[in-house]
């Protein structure tokens, strides 16, 4: 991709980029959130036309109109938010485009073969007549790379794929890539874990504001190296706090029973603990084992089954979303496309939506335009929210970090007595991720409660003042993060081990 420009109103989201992909190689990219690198991607992909530059194959000028041509050349991609038809089983999704019509007939016995022949070669284990809607994350983005590979690409682009991913499962995509790799094929691979950079690819592009800072070999350089690449400075990866200095119940939690939505079985099942102000605890635990269905069932998502929810001593069980919100309920979401944003209302918009009807934003049911324009101004400056058009952008247009922290700011500027906060940092790059950081202890410092689920140990170790270790359904173990350490979390979270008694 040769001096590639790409605009957007009021933003140049690709300014005059070359990027050079080798064959049978890694390739990350990097870049703050914003800085444009889906943008590049989707050029590649021939979602988006560049206003200026060229993209060459095997030294050939190519022009990618669409995603069809893109094919055509072996170019595939799997979206950071996935493009899989819900409804559909996971074969129909797969060769969705290139069905075998012939005759009139759709005939699927040959795809579903290649399909299984694929799944077996690289392990991208998926049950073909599945319904999208009905199986996990991980799985959903097996059949996205399956789509790639059922039409013989040789040129992935991967963006984000670990955002939504466990610990376990980004270990077996990683031994996919390289699997790829061995092969021939090529691989673009964006993600903000510097780690993951470090451990698969073989040379990093690194994007900023827009414009390509430099290509580095992975060999010849550091974490460090690259996050002052990305962010132009220093970054703590670790944050500094003071001890935990809880005081009264914010939050109570006694036995609570949750439903599952896609088993019979209760998901969560007999969950009790609590959260103190001043203090964070943190549900650590592997993704499906019932901290999403807690969730729901404590911000009202869901009913609950059975058991006591109390927020400031009042009983708020059975509360509507709103009411709990106004008791001082923060929640920033699992999927921030789902439960976080109106995707295509305003940012503005997406500010207020739990404040529009206080006094401060309408009049006798008249929205206060110019006000909760202000508003959305002085939050999009203080937590450095980056869009085209500022509070006017509409949610759908801005980079995935950006909507994730305008959600932030939103729920944190609340002033909540409790936040309950799932996967805050997830596709933050990590000058963002330090700035959350410091603004969940800055909460606790405040007197503020937060319950954080969160899948990333390191980000439990880090952040948490109590850890609880949920596996299938139950707590199964307190901890204390400076007596314990990521393996023994680890046991505990694949269910190898249990406390005695989980109290909490
Ligand atoms: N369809 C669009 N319409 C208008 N603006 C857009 C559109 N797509 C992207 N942008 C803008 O272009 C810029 C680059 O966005 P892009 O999604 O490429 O960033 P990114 O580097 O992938 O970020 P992230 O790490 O947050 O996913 C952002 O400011 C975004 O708001």
């Amino acid at each position: 991709m040769l001096h590639i420009t790409k605009e957007f109103p009021g933003i140049k989201a690709n300014d005059d980029v070359t990027l050079q992909l080798r064959k049978g190689e890694i390739h990350a990219l990097l870049g703050e959130n914003g800085a444009g690198k889906s943008t590049l991607m989707s050029v590649l992909f021939g979602l988006y036309q560049p206003e200026r530059g060229i993209i060459k194959k095997n030294g050939q000028e190519v022009k990618i109109n669409n995603p069809n041509d893109a094919n055509a050349l072996g170019i595939g991609m799997v979206h950071q938010h996935f493009k899989l038809v819900e409804c559909f089983t996971v074969l129909d999704n797969i060769i969705l485009g290139v069905e075998d019509t012939r005759h009139g007939f759709l005939r699927k016995d040959a795809a579903r073969k290649k399909v299984m022949e694929l799944s077996e070669k690289y392990g991208l284990r998926v049950d073909p007549d599945a319904l999208v809607s009905d199986i996990s994350v991980g799985m959903q983005q097996r059949v996205e790379i399956l789509k790639m590979l059922y039409r013989d690409n040789d040129i992935l682009i991967f963006d984000e794929p670990t955002a939504v991913l466990t610990p376990q499962e980004i270990d077996e995509l990683m031994e996919i890539m390289r699997g790829f790799k061995e092969e021939g094929k090529s691989i673009l691979f964006i993600t903000h874990k510097l780690n993951e950079i470090m451990a698969v690819a073989d040379r990093c592009t690194v994007l900023q504001k827009g414009k390509g800072i430099g290509t580095v070999e992975i060999a010849k350089t550091t974490k460090e190296e690259l996050s002052r690449m990305m962010v132009g400075r220093d970054v703590e990866f670790a944050v500094e706090k003071k001890p935990c200095e809880p005081g009264r119940t914010i939050l109570e939690v006694d036995n609570l029973v949750v439903a599952s939505k896609v088993h019979k079985n209760n998901a969560v099942k007999g969950v009790s603990f609590q959260v103190r102000a001043g203090e964070i605890v943190c549900v650590a635990g592997i993704e499906g084992n019932g901290q999403s269905e807690l969730v729901y069932g404590l911000t009202g998502l869901e009913k609950v089954v059975s058991g006591t929810i109390k927020l400031n001593g009042q009983d708020i069980t059975s509360a509507s979303i709103r009411t709990r919100s106004k008791d001082g309920m923060s929640h920033i979401p699992e999927d921030r496309h789902k439960h976080g944003l109106v995707l295509d209302y305003t940012l503005a918009d997406n500010l207020v939506l739990q404040r529009y009807w206080q006094p401060q934003f309408q009049n006798h049911g008249f929205i206060k335009k110019g006000a909760v324009l202000s508003y959305a101004e002085r939050l999009i400056e203080q937590y450095d929210v980056r869009s085209g058009q500022g509070a006017q952008t509409i949610a759908r247009s801005m980079s995935g970090g950006n909507q994730q922290k305008a959600i932030i700011a939103r729920e944190v500027d609340k002033d909540p007595d409790l936040l309950v906060a799932v996967q805050p940092t997830r596709g933050l790059d990590v000058g963002a991720i330090e700035y959350i950081h410091k603004q969940i202890v800055a909460e606790r410092d405040k007197g503020k409660a937060v319950l954080l689920i969160s899948l990333e140990l390191d980000e439990v170790m880090n952040l948490s003042d109590r850890i609880l270790v949920m596996y299938e359904g139950q707590i199964v173990g307190e901890f204390d993060p400076h007596k314990t350490t990521v393996e023994e979390l680890g046991l505990y979270m694949a269910g190898a081990k249990k406390q005695g008694e989980a109290k909490a």
